[in-house]
């Protein structure tokens, strides 16, 4: 066997224990071999990762995210969802090139190796140059083009539609498989019911799951309810977009009954505290969400609404307004935050990953525990979800490869990608400003 071994450090079971063990990675297959207590003979290993006073958590899924909005990370702060997106995102986004894209996922995959993400879900445009970032990078997603149609003719908004359904066709599957996709609306009020229909149809068809924002805000809601005499997620279920492969990002402002029905679909709902917090869109009933048996998963949204692709702050924030919103101490603790940000995002977004067993995905970051804000170690399950950040992964691994190595990312040139990003971003608003 062509192996890494991951050793003399703690490891994070699916139970939520933590073991002593040594994790063997078998190269070939891109998945793990065996997680053994290190006696016996190990295996020889082509290559060691060295996890002593650290902590082998499953690479962090990042279950929803625009990952090229990295260029807009501080552009436009501190506004509403509705006018933020149509008078500050929206334009500068009209401005934004394919080479921009590229430039912007290039930064988001080293920000997300940089602290410990090996999966996520992007939903943007030029989604072949994302494509390519995820392949060159070593990271596992879920791609797809998300579609706006107001505003648009007939024929623009058509055009959208079909791109998405192409997308999600001829980019599955890419990057050796570590590439799947869905069809991305943006949200049941930003495309139009006929398009909605069309589309999903046509996604069912070709076995194509579906991702949207939903029951984001308040604003969102009302005019569904007005106008269809129906909430979001009854009207998801009308046009057949609540299916068992589906997943949602938000799901703030859902009701009883819409919770019954999202457990009762399978579909998956992404939460994004710190996005919900910055544009003050509102507290997502996670608790309840899960305790009716709704799978959860972690997302960031992009890096202007957040503004990092950190996933420990995510599970940090998720566990403070899910007690929050409950009113409640206990509500969300630590090892709800950990599920949800491993297993949970892999099971929304119907990836391998977010678990180390025998036979799962080798997706793994390796913490470093040793720092003054991590001592002492009571419980490394607490630290994960309170105390540590991004910064304290060590190593980074997907499909079995490693792509940050004590902190040096292995896949991308850092210095590159910082600078070919910073000046793809001050061209872009050059752009803005004189258009
Ligand atoms: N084809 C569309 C692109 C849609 S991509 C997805 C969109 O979601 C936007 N977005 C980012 N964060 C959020 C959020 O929190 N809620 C809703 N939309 C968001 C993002 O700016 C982007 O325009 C077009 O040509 O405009
Ligand atoms: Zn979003």
């Amino acid at each position: 066997m062509n192996a890494l071994r991951v050793t003399g450090g703690r490891v994070l079971r699916p139970d939520g224990s933590v073991t002593e063990s040594d994790v063997t990675v078998d190269r070939d297959t891109g998945t793990i071999a065996s997680v053994d207590d290190g006696d016996g003979t190990p295996p020889s290993a082509a290559e060691t990762l060295d996890a002593s006073g650290s902590l082998v958590i499953p690479g962090l899924v990042n279950a929803h995210t625009h990952v090229a909005m990295t260029l807009l990370r501080g552009y436009a702060d501190d506004k509403p969802l509705d006018p933020w997106l149509r008078e500050d995102i929206w334009p500068a986004e009209a401005e934004l090139t394919p080479d921009d894209i590229e430039a912007g996922a290039e930064l988001g995959a080293l920000e997300m190796i940089r602290s410990g993400t090996t999966a996520f879900a992007d939903m943007y445009f030029s989604m072949d140059r994302v494509a390519d970032v995820v392949d060159r990078a070593g990271l596992r997603a879920r791609l797809g083009h998300g579609v706006v149609t107001v505003g648009k003719d007939d024929a623009a908004a058509r055009a959208d539609v079909e791109e998405s359904l192409a997308v999600a066709r001829e980019l599955d599957g890419a990057a050796d498989g570590r590439i799947r996709t869905a069809f991305m609306p943006h949200s049941l009020t930003t495309v139009g019911e006929e398009f909605l229909r069309e589309g999903v149809a046509e996604a069912r068809e070709a076995g194509i799951p579906v991702h949207l924002h939903a029951n984001e805000t308040v604003e969102e809601v009302d005019p569904i309810v007005d106008e269809r005499g129906e909430r979001p997620i009854a009207y998801a279920a009308d046009i057949d977009a609540l299916g068992p492969d589906d997943f949602f990002a938000h799901g703030v402002h859902v009701d009883d009954t819409e919770i019954e029905r999202l457990a009762a679909a399978g579909t998956a709902v992404v939460h994004c505290p710190a996005s919900n917090m910055k544009l003050a869109s509102g507290m997502a009933p996670v608790q309840r969400l899960r305790e009716a048996g709704v799978t959860v998963g972690l997302g960031t949204d992009g890096a202007a609404s957040n503004n990092d692709l950190d996933v420990f702050d995510e599970m940090r924030d998720a566990a403070m307004l899910g007690k929050l919103a409950a009113d409640d101490a206990s509500a969300v603790p630590a090892a709800a935050v950990v599920e949800m940000a491993t297993d949970g995002g892999a099971d929304a977004l119907n990836l391998p990953g977010g678990r180390i067993e025998a036979g799962a995905a080798a997706d793994l970051a390796v913490v470093d525990l040793d720092a003054p804000h991590l001592t002492p170690v009571h419980d490394p399950v607490s630290h994960l979800a309170y105390a540590a950040r991004g910064s304290d992964v060590r190593h980074t691994v997907c499909d079995g490869d490693v792509l940050m190595r004590d902190r040096e990312v292995l896949t991308l040139d850092a210095e590159a990608v910082q600078q070919r990003a910073a000046d793809a971003a001050r061209d872009l608003v050059d752009r803005v400003e004189s258009a």
